[in-house]
């Protein structure tokens, strides 16, 4: 007969070792534990009570090694002083690899290999420990537990280590997952390195980048930050002619690009047709001219082009929108005139456009004419000629004669040349709009400058916030042409809409990149419209200079007088606030006009008029441009204005009013609304909204705020002298009998 152990037997006819044990006292056979081996004369006792129930299978258990006692082996080392069989085969089979741990034994045991499988998991599968810990209760369960902790590192876990890599990039931030996964860490040792620099994060917290460059220095990897560019700002296409992913080309020189601006009646127009009717017509012959806000001529076979956009709004216009156009200007004054207030202007506007000044003294025919004096005058204004001295080159002119025109062309050539002002042709297309309309047969036409690259029919374009594709192409001469390189004006069509002056454009390489970005444009210029401009006013001066928005304050003064301007001008240079310097980009005597407006939108300036009003224009331009205008009749005024818009002062100013008083005559205590106080008022009125004093003995014992206020049983916005009420304060119950309610409002103090 089998030799078999208490619990073998239990198992073989489906009961607990405590069953046998219970049928075995019967016959006073003594058991001491489940793992003792049956004697034959007990396994016949067992028999005979519970002999059915033995089933061929469970006694065949008995040869299956798994439920075979361990010892009895024979191809395993006597495992007999081990408590459990489980436990037995569990050493020798973690020492086999894996692979042939197919053929061990089916018991608990061979879990463990399984276990071993799954690396990087060093927890067992769940059903590796429930086998023995089921069949045996406590002892085999603890067996099973001691052979997986014996088993862990005959399989030890493999961490992989990625190697840290030499560089990350982020844009704006970082979770500490994402920087973790970067870095190839866990988490938790980016957390744990964060809360050693003092940083208490969990894993989906954002790092800025002060963060993000402290972990990696800790891991000695470089950080970058990425910078995305945002394709539909146009100006980066100026900055870098590369971003559109270009070969960029060679650079070439390019004609320079002239305004000539000056007072009215100076000859500006004239001047402007006798060069393009003299230079024009000798290169182009044939050729009709047409006004398309720009030309090019010829002269001593260099090109030069004109803006002949009028005076000095266009100028402004395109100033305001950021566009620089203009390589130089020349300034005309009339030699029998002199200068006045819009050649002052004109100084103003080139100097802010930082563009070089040449001085054409026209009129020189007139028996008049007094060159010397222009020279003069212009000193006082930084324009000191050559002869004097100075940097400024002047020349000589009879527009009306065209005497001197050649000299004024070579001088413009002359500091083209020294400007060294180039383009690469070989890039697709960039610049600004001239002119704009709209044209009823042929839609939307403008003037565009190239800038830079050369524009061809067919191109796909950005134009502001409108797109198309260029569809014809008129030049200066009212000729059909097929491209245009850097500093041609050329007429367009083919634009869905009409673009503004000052408006940059750029050409994509194909038509869907262009259409998105144009789309982009103007639902962004929709969105733009609806948020007001903040341009510099007085009462946002500090909010501005406070966020670092201003360095500068840049003031245009207007008065009625000469000696009234100067005055001003230099009180006003006296002003100092710590961080901010006063400007003065332009003075004169008399109205502000249009010209005072456009240059103080297009350079972020306050106009300051003394004495005097803005005409009609001025006014509707300031209107439309958010132009702050401050007008006095008192020059210490205009002062005390700015230095305290500059210090902040501007805020708005309160003042304490007392409006009433009531005296407390009783007081209720009611839970949950704390302490009435039943007042008379004596004096003014109390109101609910207002602030409160408490003062006892003329003491102020508490101050805040009303609570409730009630008439009988109702609430009450206000109780008059004369009247009582009940009144509760907030977070005060300490009101007693005799008290006086002080009631009051802050006031804004209105300036004067
Ligand atoms: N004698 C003489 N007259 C000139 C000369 N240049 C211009 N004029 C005259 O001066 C007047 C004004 O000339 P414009 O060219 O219209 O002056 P402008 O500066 O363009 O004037 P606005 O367009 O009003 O700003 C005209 O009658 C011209 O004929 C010149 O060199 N000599």
């Amino acid at each position: 007969m089998t030799k078999m152990k208490v619990h073998e037997y239990a198992r073989s006819i489906g009961k607990t070792s405590r069953d046998i044990a219970a049928e075995l006292i019967k016959s006073d056979i003594v058991i001491k534990s489940h793992m003792e081996e049956l004697d034959p004369v007990s396994i016949a006792k067992l028999d005979e009570k519970f002999g059915d129930l033995k089933k061929p299978e469970a006694k065949a258990t008995t040869v299956k090694p798994a439920s075979k006692p361990a010892n009895q082996r024979t191809d395993r080392p006597s495992n007999t002083n081990k408590p459990t069989a489980a436990q037995g085969t569990n050493r020798p089979a973690s020492n086999r690899p894996s692979g042939q741990s197919t053929s061990a034994p089916k018991t608990g045991s061979n879990q463990s290999p399984r276990q071993g499988q799954g690396a990087g998991s060093p927890r067992p599968a769940g059903g590796g420990g429930r086998p023995g810990g089921g069949r045996g209760g406590r002892p085999p369960a603890r067996g099973i537990n001691q052979g997986r902790r014996r088993y862990r590192p005959a399989v030890p876990v493999q961490k992989v280590e990625i190697p840290l890599p030499d560089k990350i990039t982020f844009y704006e931030s970082l979770s500490v997952g994402e920087l973790a996964k970067k870095l190839g860490k866990e988490p938790s040792e980016i957390i744990k390195k964060l809360f050693m620099l003092g940083v208490m994060a969990t894993i989906n917290q954002e790092l800025d980048k002060d963060a993000i460059e402290l972990i990696c220095a800790e891991y000695d990897v470089e950080v970058e930050e990425e910078v995305r560019i945002d394709v539909t700002d146009l100006e980066i296409y100026f900055e870098d002619p590369e971003e559109e992913e270009e070969v960029p080309g060679e650079l070439t020189e390019r004609p320079p690009v002239v305004t000539i601006m000056g007072h009215v009646d100076h000859g500006k127009t004239t001047l402007l047709d006798s060069i393009r009717n003299t230079k024009v017509t000798q290169g182009e012959a044939g050729g009709i001219t047409q006004h398309i806000g720009a030309y090019q001529i010829t002269a001593s076979g260099k090109k030069i082009t004109f803006l002949d956009t009028p005076g000095h709004e266009a100028f402004t216009t395109m100033r305001a929108r950021g566009a620089k156009v203009t390589d130089l200007t020349i300034l005309v004054v009339a030699a029998d005139d002199g200068v006045m207030p819009q050649t002052i202007e004109a100084i103003n506007h080139a100097k802010a456009a930082e563009v070089p000044i040449i001085v054409a003294v026209n009129k020189m025919d007139k028996p008049a004419a007094n060159p010397d004096r222009v020279m003069q005058e212009l000193t006082e204004h930084g324009l000191v000629a050559e002869d004097w001295g100075g940097d400024t080159i002047f020349v000589p002119i009879s527009a009306l004669k065209g005497e001197g025109i050649d000299q004024l062309l070579e001088m413009v050539l002359l500091i083209a040349e020294v400007g060294e002002f180039t383009a690469d042709p070989s890039i697709r297309a960039r610049g600004t709009v001239i002119e704009a309309q709209l044209d009823k047969g042929k839609g939307s036409v403008a003037t565009l400058l190239v800038q830079n690259g050369t524009l061809h029919v067919g191109d796909p374009i950005v134009v502001g916030n409108t797109y198309g594709r260029v569809r014809a192409m008129v030049s200066d001469l009212g000729r059909r042409v097929k491209e245009a390189g850097p500093s041609t004006p050329v007429e367009i069509t083919g634009l869905s809409d009409v673009p503004f002056a000052g408006d940059r454009f750029v050409v994509f390489k194909d038509e869907k990149t262009a259409r998105q970005i144009g789309e982009t444009r103007a639902g962004e210029a929709l969105q733009e419209q609806r948020v007001e401009k903040t341009r510099v006013t007085l009462d946002n001066l500090f909010d501005q200079m406070k966020q670092g928005e201003m360095k500068e304050l840049n003031l245009i003064v207007k008065a009625d007088v000469q000696g009234a301007v100067e005055a001003m001008a230099s009180s006003l240079m006296k002003i100092e606030v710590e961080g901010v310097n006063v400007k003065i980009i332009h003075t004169g005597a008399g109205a502000i006009n249009e010209s005072d407006i456009s240059l103080a939108a297009a350079s972020n300036a306050i106009v300051i008029g003394f004495n005097v009003r803005p005409d009609t224009n001025a006014k509707r331009a300031a209107e439309a441009e958010g132009v702050d205008i401050r007008l006095h009749r008192v020059i210490y005024k205009v002062i005390e204005e700015i230095e305290s818009a500059m210090t902040g002062l501007l805020d708005p100013e309160y003042e304490e009013k007392v409006i009433g008083q009531a005296e407390v005559r009783e007081t209720f205590k009611v839970s949950k609304i704390g302490t009435i106080a039943g007042s008379y008022v004596i004096d003014g009125k109390i109101t609910r909204d207002a602030g409160v004093r408490v003062l006892r003995d003329n003491i102020v014992v508490f101050e805040g705020e009303l609570d409730t206020l009630k008439r009988f049983k109702d609430d009450a916005k206000e109780v008059a002298k004369g009247y009582e009420c009940g009144i509760t304060i907030k977070k005060f119950n300490d009101v007693k009998e005799g008290d006086i309610i002080e009631a009051y409002v802050m006031e804004e103090i209105k300036r004067v």
